[in-house]
């Protein structure tokens, strides 16, 4: 099933949540909504889930107006970060309910219901705790159930919020590994919301990046990584030196010093220059056009990262390969590999 908003409009009192939202997600497709705290990305899920309804705009399943339609009759299975299981029902019978309440003309037979819940709790890798209570549960184990028992009704989309917000990291990585494939064989078209950037660009096949009520870019993770479209992405999504510039007479300066770099992307006037840190290349003081000293150096994993005072007054931190150990009033050259420019201070 396809999913369309179209200028999604929604305030709470003079607050404005969601400020002209379009979107399109394809069948079958993975999405994740990406965003800070208060951006409008639960609003969104819940206005498409029918809990929630907006001031101006349009939601279409399928080319057609779910609008009119309660949250039931739009067939879509949720699961929450505190999506809490029924305590006192096992595991089987917490995924069979949603079965167990559907309208007596379409409800299963108690075999077929039991079929279901056995290939269900196969689908999630947990029929060995079926007679479990939630109790007696991981917290990511639980939320597998909570999966299962979304699913169990064959929901037409599948929203999802900050669904392992509540796990602890190992978990996390290992949970995002097994919605992938576990999205890849129901194949349901399916929302998720997450402040982990991480995890969106890990798991979704398309990402949207939220700030304010607005979408600020959508793509495939690889776009809004390498291709921030605007200065609120760049800053959001991996991590970035931000220096500010000016951009004059087709010069880029720094604090009054022209920098040895082309003006990129039309910025004029006040700017910012955006910088990965790894894009940052380390070499000799007379080297690279950006200079200063060590003042703090951390070294892990593959990578060195430094803290480096510039004479042009900044600080920044950037991170370098290992083959050459930095020390603390190392003097160095800085120059960037990769950078974007976007106006605005
Ligand atoms: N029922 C409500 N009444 C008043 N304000 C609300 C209500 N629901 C949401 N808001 C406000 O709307 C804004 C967007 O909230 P929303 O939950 O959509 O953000 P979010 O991006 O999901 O944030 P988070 O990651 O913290 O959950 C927030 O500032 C929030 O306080």
């Amino acid at each position: 099933m396809t999913i369309e908003a179209r200028g999604v409009v929604k305030s709470f009192g003079a607050f404005k949540a969601l400020d002209g939202v379009d979107l399109k997600v394809a069948n079958g497709e993975l999405l994740a909504l990406l965003g800070p705290s208060g951006s409008g990305k639960t609003t969104l899920l819940r206005i498409i889930a029918g809990l929630e309804w907006p001031d101006a705009g349009e939601i279409l399943f399928d080319g057609e107006n779910a609008l009119d339609r309660g949250a039931r009759e739009r067939h879509v299975g949720f699961v929450f970060q505190h999506y809490a299981l029924f305590r006192h029902m096992n595991v089987f019978e917490n995924v069979a309910f949603g079965l167990r309440v559907q309208p007596r003309r379409i409800r299963k037979t108690e075999a077929q219901i039991r079929a279901r819940v056995k290939e269900l709790l196969d689908l999630v890798q947990l029929d060995w705790l079926a007679d479990r209570y939630p109790s007696q549960l991981s917290g990511g184990q639980r939320q597998r159930i909570a999966l299962a028992r979304a699913l169990a009704i064959e929901p037409r989309i599948l929203l999802l919020d900050e669904p392992f917000g509540a796990l602890d990291a190992k978990v996390r990585k290992e949970l995002r590994q097994w919605l992938r494939t576990l999205h890849h064989s129901i194949n349901v078209t399916s929302i998720f919301v997450t402040h982990d950037q991480e995890e969106a660009l890990e798991v979704a096949h398309r990402v949207v990046v939220m700030d304010k009520g607005r979408i600020e870019q959508v793509g495939s993770p690889s776009d809004v990584y390498d291709s921030p479209a605007t200065a609120f992405v760049h800053g959001f999504i991996g991590e970035s030196i931000m220096l500010p510039v000016e951009v004059t007479g087709g010069a880029v300066h720094l604090n009054g010093r022209p920098l040895d770099i082309a003006v990129e992307g039309g910025a004029a006037g006040a700017s910012t220059l955006f910088v990965r840190r790894h894009d940052m290349l380390i070499g000799p003081a007379d080297s690279g056009t950006l200079h200063g000293a060590v003042t703090h150096v951390r070294s892990f994993g593959p990578v060195q990262r430094a803290e480096i005072a510039l004479t042009e007054g900044s600080t920044i931190e950037i991170d370098a390969p290992r083959d050459r150990e930095l020390r603390i009033g190392d003097r160095v050259g800085l120059k960037p590999r990769h950078y974007r420019i976007f106006a605005g201070g």
